[in-house]
């Protein structure tokens, strides 16, 4: 089941979702809208290494915008922290955003419960598309989870902006 737009109201009144900052305004019918932050990161590497940290830098991104290339990824953030104890957040494209062939994830669109944090975006443009600092980029969603809960503790927890990926710990663990 999935949350409406007043239950997410209510259930962040309650204190079982945490949006900050949150705005009444940015309720949608069955999701809330969420922004663009204001860091954007990108691997200088050509080619990326699962097995190690890959060399990753973090601009502003202008007021007057950016423009994304095709063929990259770029790593961005929500400017809400957001997360729940109760509900499970999946986030999306605003289909407005869609519609101009930007993906704001690549491929990983769940988030756990108990995780909190600024969400990293994995931003990729079909073609040259120009973004802004505090865009309204995307929507997250609150599903109903079934079973027992356990609370995310993943190496994610508590992101500040956009973080890369830390995949090579996984490696180092085995
Ligand atoms: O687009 C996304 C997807 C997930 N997350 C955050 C919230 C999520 O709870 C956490 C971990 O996600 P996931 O479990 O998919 O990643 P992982 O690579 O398995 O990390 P971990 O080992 O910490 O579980 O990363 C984001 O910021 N952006």
């Amino acid at each position: 089941m999935i949350l409406t737009g007043p239950e997410i109201a209510a259930q962040v009144k309650g204190g079982a979702i945490q949006i900050a900052p949150y705005d009444e305004q940015r309720l949608q019918p069955n999701s809330y809208d969420f922004h663009l932050g204001e860091r954007i990161g990108w691997y200088t590497d050509e080619v990326l290494d699962c097995a190690r940290e890959n060399p990753f830098e973090v601009h502003t991104i202008p007021s007057e915008g950016m423009v994304l290339e095709p063929d990259r990824i770029y790593l961005a953030s929500t400017r809400e922290r957001i997360g729940s104890d109760y509900y499970v957040p999946i986030i999306r494209a605003r289909s407005s955003i869609a519609r101009l062939g930007l993906f704001v994830h690549c491929t990983a669109d769940l988030i756990d419960i108990g995780s909190y944090g600024q969400l990293t975006l994995q931003l990729h443009a079909v073609q040259g598309v120009r973004i802004y600092p505090g865009l309204l980029i995307g929507q997250v969603t609150f599903w109903v989870p079934l079973g027992d809960i356990v609370l995310y503790d993943g190496k994610y927890q508590g992101s500040d902006g956009p973080q890369p990926s830390l995949v090579h710990r996984d490696l180092e663990a085995r």
